[in-house]
């Protein structure tokens, strides 16, 4: 489904702020896995998501989606191949578009439309049924602005919206970290019911250490822009988050200190 391999990645290079972020790095996602992704911060975690999404080119190496060789293809060209959930609410949606017309556009990913054809009133009902599963009371609001939403309401509707994309690729990219304990916990419940029943291959970074092992399937770790771990099945199934953080900090080679890598 996901296959990356070798990917070399350098920020501006030739420069005395050159930064080699992404080291040969190699991963093979299958159809149907839930990754939960960790690193340190600068590890190449929301690199790597880009290169996938192909709002980075990579430098050298290649990404093969859905057996597909997508390496220099623009993010336009990937957009009905992989959604997206980004950490600010504000990113993944368009604010002065209303909820419908964001729908619609996620809906018509990947396809030549202009907004007023692609809404129709087979698509509103359709829409309204998708709200309603958010249990948001959204299903009533199809013509509110989207900037008139919280920021947990949003990120529902991004969630919602990959799920109206032919795509079956979803990228989370700290989606929850923008929240409040209360929002965030329920944007990742929904997350999981959203992956599970619509089958969605999926990445999520996250800082938390505990999510990280409570969600998904597998879990990868990344250091200097590299694998330095992956978990899934048993050997996932009896790590505990003691055992990850001391993975974790002996990758580092130091103590973490941040309570939010245990909590989150
Ligand atoms: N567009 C860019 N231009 C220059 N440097 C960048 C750019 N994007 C990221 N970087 C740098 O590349 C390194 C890796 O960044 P990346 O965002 O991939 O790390 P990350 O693992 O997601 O970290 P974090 O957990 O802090 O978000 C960091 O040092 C970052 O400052």
């Amino acid at each position: 489904m996901i296959k990356v391999g070798q990917l070399q990645l350098t920020f501006n290079r030739g420069t005395p702020i050159e930064n080699h972020v992404l080291r040969g790095l190699n991963l093979y996602i299958k159809k149907g896995e839930f990754v939960t992704i960790i690193g340190s911060n600068g590890a190449g975690k929301s690199s790597l998501l880009n290169v996938i999404s192909g709002d980075l080119i990579a430098d050298s190496g290649h990404v093969i989606i859905n057996n597909k060789n997508v390496t220099r293809w623009p993010a336009w060209k990937r957009a009905g191949m992989v959604a997206r959930v980004f950490q600010d609410p504000m990113v993944g949606t368009c604010e002065n578009l209303t909820i419908e017309e964001n729908l619609a556009i996620a809906y018509n990913r990947g396809n030549n439309f202009t907004l007023r054809p692609a809404l129709n009133r087979k698509l509103r009902v359709l829409f309204k049924e998708k709200l309603a599963t958010l249990n948001l009371g959204l299903e009533n609001r199809l013509a509110d602005m989207m900037g008139l939403l919280s920021g947990g309401q949003r990120q529902a509707v991004s969630l919602l919206m990959s799920t109206l994309q032919p795509s079956k690729i979803l990228l989370l990219d700290e989606h929850t970290a923008a929240l409040d304990p209360k929002t965030a916990q329920f944007v990742l419940d929904l997350t999981n019911e959203i992956v599970l029943k619509n089958k969605l291959t999926t990445m999520m970074v996250t800082h938390s250490m505990k999510q990280a092992l409570e969600y998904g399937t597998r879990t990868v770790m990344l250091h200097q822009g590299q694998v330095v771990l992956d978990v899934s099945g048993e050997q996932r199934d009896k790590l505990t988050v003691t055992d990850l953080l001391e993975m974790f900090e002996k990758t580092r080679g130091e103590k973490v200190t941040d309570d939010a890598l245990l909590l989150g």
